[in-house]
């Protein structure tokens, strides 16, 4: 599958000159590709088109088909997200706060636990599994949320500076845990697509390929 973005252009209320003119960009599954620029250069607002978040102004967003044929799933459907705020529930145990998410896109609760002790492993935090999230540290939190978007079973994972709060040695065991589990993800057989919002340069090089915002666009 592929999340082809094509001509996007956002002009917020207010603002003289779009965000985003024209911008093109299309994630394969099983591909992971990180959107760098400068601060205000619409990172974060192409995250929320490929969401299906934002509505563009003009241009197109869709969930295709390896051959390119529309598969009409809605974009809100095919991806999960991993935000800044991690929105975990302290007093909940880790798999509890993994499995809800399971739960909410209508998997029974046996199975939803079934499946986040999956996902706990597959971010290589089986062992901390029944911990509260009150107690976990903030790189084992992070692994939670990554954990937590992989249990919905979407196509792509769209990440927004994954690892913005951490320090560098943290980071660089986050980064492994939401690669290796993005790339092991079985919903499609070759693993989601990741789109990460990045400043950090180690994020981007990690990545499959780079693209930055320049001027609403985006360049290789
Ligand atoms: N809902 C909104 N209403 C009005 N302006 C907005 C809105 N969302 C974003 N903007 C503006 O659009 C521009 C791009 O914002 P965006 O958050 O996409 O940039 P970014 O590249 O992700 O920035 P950063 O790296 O600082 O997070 C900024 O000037 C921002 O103030």
């Amino acid at each position: 599958m592929r999340l082809s973005a094509r001509g996007v252009t956002v002009r917020f209320d207010g603002s003289d000159a779009p965000v985003l003119d024209g911008a093109d960009l299309e994630v394969r599954t099983g591909e992971t590709v990180a959107i760098v620029g400068p601060s205000g250069s619409g990172k974060s607002t192409l995250l929320s088109v490929l969401g299906g978040l934002l509505a563009p102004d003009a241009g197109t967003v869709a969930v295709l088909t390896d051959d390119g044929a529309d598969t009409g799933v809605p974009l809100a459907a095919a991806s999960s997200w991993i935000l800044q705020t991690t929105n975990v529930l302290p007093e909940r145990t880790a798999v509890e706060n993994v499995a809800i998410s399971a739960a909410l896109a209508g998997v029974a609760w046996c199975d939803a636990l079934d499946r986040a002790h999956a996902a706990l492993a597959l971010v290589g935090l089986a062992d901390r599994a029944g911990s509260r999230a009150r107690v976990l540290s903030g790189g084992e939190v992070q692994r939670v949320v990554t954990a937590r978007a992989l249990v919905a079973d979407r196509a792509f994972v769209l990440a927004d500076e994954p690892t913005g709060q951490l320090d560098s040695a943290t980071t660089a065991s986050v980064l492994d845990s939401l690669l290796g589990a993005v790339r092991a993800h079985p919903v499609t057989g070759r693993g989601a697509g990741l789109v990460v919002v990045t400043h950090d340069p180690e994020v981007a090089r990690r990545c499959d390929r780079a693209v930055r915002l320049d001027s609403g666009r985006v360049v290789a």
